[in-house]
C-alpha cells in the first residue's frame, strides 16, 4: 500500500486513523488499556535498515526511487492515545494517528498487534483481581503457558498494569521493576525424593521459603515436614507459608490452616496454584477455602476464554486534492461496523460530587465541552436514551504522546500506572464493574458528531444508489 501511495503521489497527503474495538472483551464491562510502553518504544526505533532494504529489493523487487524512500523513512506523524491503565470501553477511539498516509498505514498492523494483545490481558487481570478480595495477593505464573517468550514479559507487565501484584517471571521483573514472587517447583523434592530433605535443603539456602507441599501427600508429609524444616530453622529463615498445587483446595487448604495454626504459624500463607481463572477463584472463595495467595498463569496469560481482542485501524478522514481534510466513513450492512467519520477526542464524563463516571462522550477534536453548563447525552443507537448532566468534569482521554514524529509524553513510572488502574476503577459504579452480564457504559456521540454521521451515511448511500442508477 505504501508503494501505491507513493507511486500515486498520496503517500504525504494527511490522514487520520483511529483504533477502536467493537465488543468489550470477556462480556466485561471495561477494559484496562496497556501497550503504549511498547508503542513507544516501536514508533521510536522505527526505520529501514541497510539489510531490510536489501530483503525488500530480492523479495517484493521495489523500484530502487521506493527503497531510497523507505531507507530516509522516518515516522512524521502524531500520535495520541489512552494511557496505560485508563478504562477505556467499545466504540471509542483508544489510539489516533495522524500525519502522512504513508506513514499511518506503515504502523497499523504493529500498533494493533501490542494495543490488543496488551490490553487484553490487562483486561484480564483485573477481572482475577476483582475477585481476590482486597486481601488476597495474586501473582502472575504464566510464564510456561504464554504464546512464546515476548508475550510472557509484555502480558505480565499488562497483568501488573490490570491489578496483579507480582511475577515469577525475574526477567520482566529486571526490566520493568514488576515485584518478582515465586515458590520452587516439584521437581526440587523429587530431585532429593524427600519433602523433608528438599524444604531442608531450599531452607539453607534462601532466606523467603514457600514450600510446595503435594508432591507425595499434602497433609500427612508436606505439611508435616514443611512445619518440622521452619522448627529447625527458626530465625534463619522467613517461613512465609506453603504452596498447594492439586486436589480439591478448599478441603485441603482448611485442614493446612489448621494444621499451621495448630504447630504456632498462624502468619504463615497458604498460597494455591493449578488451573486458577476468575470463576475458579470466586468458587473457592464460596467454599471459604483458607488461601492467602494466588498463583495464575495460563487462564491469564494467554486469555483463555477470549484469545484476541478485536480492536481495528479504521480512516476517519483524509486530505482531498484540494488540500482540504474529507471526513470518510465506512458503511457495512451490519450497523455495528459503520465507522464514525473525522478525527474525534473522547471524554469522560464525571460527576463533580462524587468523582463517579457519567459515560463518555465523542466528540469532534475541535469541540470541548468542559465550558458547557449542560451536557446533553443520548444513546447513537436508541436516541430516545438520553439524560442531561450537570455539575460535570470532561476529561480528555485521548493525549499526544508523539507530535510529527517527535514523543512529548513522559511515561509515569510502572508503580504509578498500576495504581492509576486500580483509582480508575474506583471512579466506576458497581454496576459496571460485575463480571457477569454488567450494564453497558455509555458511550455518546455529541449532537454535531452524531448529525455529521448520519448525513454521511445518508450522502454516501446516495452516492451508491446513483451511480449503480447510471450503471
Ligand atoms: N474446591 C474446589 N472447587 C472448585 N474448583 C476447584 C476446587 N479445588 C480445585 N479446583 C480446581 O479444579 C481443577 C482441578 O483440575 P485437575 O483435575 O487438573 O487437578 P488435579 O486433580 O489436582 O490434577 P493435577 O495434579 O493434574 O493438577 C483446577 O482448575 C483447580 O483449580
Ligand atoms: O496452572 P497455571 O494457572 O497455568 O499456573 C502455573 C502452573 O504451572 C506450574 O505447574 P505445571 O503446570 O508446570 O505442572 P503441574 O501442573 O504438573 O504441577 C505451577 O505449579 C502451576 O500449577
Ligand atoms: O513460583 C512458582 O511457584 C511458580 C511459578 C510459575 C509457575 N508455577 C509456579
Amino acid at each position: 500500500m505504501m508503494l501505491t501511495y507513493w507511486q500515486k503521489g498520496i503517500h504525504n497527503r494527511r490522514a487520520v486513523f483511529e483504533c477502536y474495538f467493537r465488543k468489550m472483551p470477556f462480556g466485561n464491562g471495561y477494559a484496562i488499556f496497556a501497550g503504549l510502553e511498547r508503542v513507544i518504544r516501536y514508533i521510536k526505533q522505527l526505520s529501514f535498515s541497510d539489510s531490510d532494504i536489501e530483503y525488500l529489493r530480492e523479495a517484493e523487487n521495489y523500484p530502487e526511487e521506493f527503497l531510497t524512500y523507505l531507507k530516509n523513512f522516518k515516522f512524521k506523524g502524531t500520535i495520541r492515545s489512552a494511557v496505560e491503565g485508563d478504562l477505556v470501553f467499545n466504540k471509542e477511539p483508544i489510539l489516533q494517528v495522524e500525519g502522512p498516509l504513508a506513514d499511518c498505514q506503515l504502523v497499523e498492523t504493529a500498533l494493533l498487534n501490542i494495543v490488543n494483545y496488551q490490553t487484553l490481558i490487562a483486561t484480564k487481570a483485573a477481572r482475577i483481581r476483582s475477585v481476590v478480595g482486597p486481601a488476597g495477593n495474586v501473582m502472575e505464573f504464566g510464564t510456561r503457558r504464554a504464546q512464546e517468550m515476548d508475550a510472557a514479559i509484555w502480558g505480565t507487565r499488562a497483568a501488573y498494569i490490570g491489578g496483579f501484584d507480582a511475577t515469577s517471571n525475574v526477567r520482566a521483573g529486571k526490566i520493568f521493576g514488576i515485584p518478582v514472587s515465586g515458590t520452587h517447583a516439584h521437581s526440587l523434592v523429587q530431585a532429593y525424593r524427600s519433602d523433608y530433605l528438599g524444604f531442608k535443603a531450599y531452607a539453607q539456602t534462601h532466606k523467603d521459603c514457600v514450600f510446595l507441599v503435594d508432591t507425595y501427600d499434602t497433609l500427612k508429609s508436606g505439611v508435616p515436614n514443611a512445619i518440622r524444616v521452619a522448627n529447625e530453622m527458626g530465625d534463619q529463615i522467613n517461613f512465609l507459608g506453603v504452596r498447594i498445587d492439586s486436589g480439591d483446595m478448599a478441603y485441603i487448604s482448611k485442614r493446612v490452616r489448621q494444621q499451621l495454626d495448630e504447630a504456632g504459624y498462624p502468619e504463615a500463607k497458604i498460597y494455591a496454584s493449578n488451573n486458577l481463572d476468575e470463576k475458579t477463584i470466586q468458587n473457592l472463595r464460596m467454599q471459604h477455602a483458607k488461601i492467602d495467595v494466588w498463583g495464575v498463569g495460563t487462564h491469564l496469560i494467554t486469555a483463555y476464554d477470549q484469545p484476541a481482542l478485536g480492536a481495528v485501524y479504521k480512516l476517519v478522514a483524509i486530505e482531498d486534492e484540494q488540500g482540504q481534510m474529507q471526513d470518510t466513513i465506512k458503511l457495512s450492512n451490519n450497523a455495528a461496523k459503520v465507522t464514525t467519520p473525522g478525527k474525534k477526542q473522547v471524554w469522560r464524563i464525571t460527576k463533580k460530587a462524587d468523582g463517579k463516571s457519567e459515560g463518555d462522550y465523542i466528540t469532534f477534536s475541535d469541540e470541548n465541552p468542559l465550558g458547557q453548563e449542560s451536557l446533553y447525552m443520548f444513546h447513537p443507537n436508541y436516541t430516545y436514551i438520553n439524560k442531561t448532566v450537570t455539575n460535570f468534569n470532561a476529561r480528555p482521554l485521548l493525549r499526544t504522546i508523539f507530535r510529527k514524529g517527535q514523543l512529548v509524553y513522559a511515561q509515569p513510572e510502572l508503580t504509578a500506572i498500576h495504581h492509576y488502574s486500580a483509582a480508575m476503577l474506583e471512579s466506576l459504579w458497581d454496576e459496571y464493574k460485575r463480571d457477569l452480564n454488567p450494564q453497558d457504559y455509555p458511550v455518546d456521540l455529541s449532537q454535531k458528531l452524531y448529525d455529521h454521521k448520519i448525513k454521511l451515511i445518508h450522502k454516501m448511500r446516495k452516492l451508491v444508489a446513483d451511480k449503480e442508477q447510471r450503471d
